[in-house]
């Protein structure tokens, strides 16, 4: 099938097409209910479910594409889309691919502060960002600036080693890299995480576009939140209530049993040990809680 001639009618959505940023992005898409098949070794998937067409892309070319207004829609680092400098409008945090894009330096070197590099050579795959890094440090515009950046494409760490840097910028998530290449991180120059982004001047449907960004905000909040239920004698419900008060406000249902109720209401799964033993503590039963598939908020 001729792929690229079934574009025109859809909605382009840029995909990581490999990375830190892939499996998390499908597994969104997934959630979302936006089916499709990708043949191998192809770039473009049309959706079986919806007008959109996936086109998967190196997550640094994603800000570029979005920003021209190739794609309506786009997942990848907000990293990227702050070294292309190109104006997107960032729609949501996706909560996955979380690091920091930090300054390294060898870890039994002289260095201990960024400004001690100032008129060094720093190497990073992140230019432009660790450009305009030292040149705020060093006070001056970028023309101006006595610190040298080079760019490596990949595999940073080893440029201390190698003996073409006194220092790097890239990303840290575990700091398991940057230890083995035997660096220390010594400043932060931006924190990181995937984002929706969308283009300032969408050609798709908006209404299609509204769609699916609720359909992430319901995968984001599937994955954030748990359905707990309870039974509660109704002479402790005011001091029960306040430990589960919903998103909204707990639902509240009468039981054949006059003393007690059924309460329902969403809690935040990194909490859900807590908000259960004080449900029991204040005399809560036949406490539950169900992982949430999908929803709507
Ligand atoms: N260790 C990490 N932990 C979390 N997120 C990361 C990590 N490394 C990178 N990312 C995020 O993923 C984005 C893409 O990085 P990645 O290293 O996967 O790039 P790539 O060049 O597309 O893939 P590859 O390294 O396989 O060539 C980064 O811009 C950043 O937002
Ligand atoms: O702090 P850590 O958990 O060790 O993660 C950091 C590493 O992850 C990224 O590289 P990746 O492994 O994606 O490969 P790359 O060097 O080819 O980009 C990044 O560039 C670091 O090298």
């Amino acid at each position: 099938m001729d792929l690229v001639n079934h574009l025109n009618d859809r909605l382009l959505f840029a995909i990581p097409k490999k990375g830190r940023l892939y499996q998390k992005a499908i597994e969104i898409l997934k959630g979302s209910d936006i089916n499709f098949h990708r043949s191998q070794r192809l770039d473009i998937a049309l959706s079986t479910n919806l007008p959109i067409a996936l086109i998967f892309l190196p997550a640094a070319d994603i800000p570029m594409f979005v920003g021209e207004g190739k794609c309506d829609l786009g997942i990848t680092g907000i990293d990227q889309v702050r070294e292309a400098n190109i104006d997107v409008e960032a729609l949501m945090d996706l909560k996955f691919g979380s690091c920091k894009l930090q300054v390294q330096v060898p870890a039994n070197g002289p260095y201990t502060k960024p400004e001690e590099l100032i008129g060094k050579t720093i190497v990073s795959s992140f230019t432009n960002l660790t450009r305009a890094y030292f040149a705020q440090l060093e006070g001056v515009p970028e023309s101006q600036m006595s610190t040298r950046v080079k760019f490596v494409g990949g595999s940073v760490e080893a440029s201390c080693a190698l003996g073409i840097a006194d220092a790097i910028v890239d990303l840290v998530e575990s700091g398991e890299t940057m230890r083995a290449a035997g660096l220390t991180d010594i400043a932060t120059v931006l924190d990181t995480s995937a984002h929706l982004i969308q283009s300032k001047h969408p050609k798709g449907d908006l209404t299609l576009i509204k769609t699916i960004k609720s359909r992430i905000e319901g995968v984001l909040t599937a994955q954030r939140y748990v359905y707990c239920t309870y039974n509660a004698p109704k002479d402790r419900l005011s001091e029960i209530l306040v430990v589960t008060p919903g998103r909204k406000a707990p639902t509240i249902s009468n039981i054949n049993d006059d003393g007690w109720v059924a309460v329902c209401a969403m809690i935040e799964k990194s909490k859900k040990g807590l908000v259960m033993d004080e449900l029991k503590s204040k005399g809560a039963t036949d406490i539950i809680v169900f992982d949430i598939s999908n929803c709507r908020v």
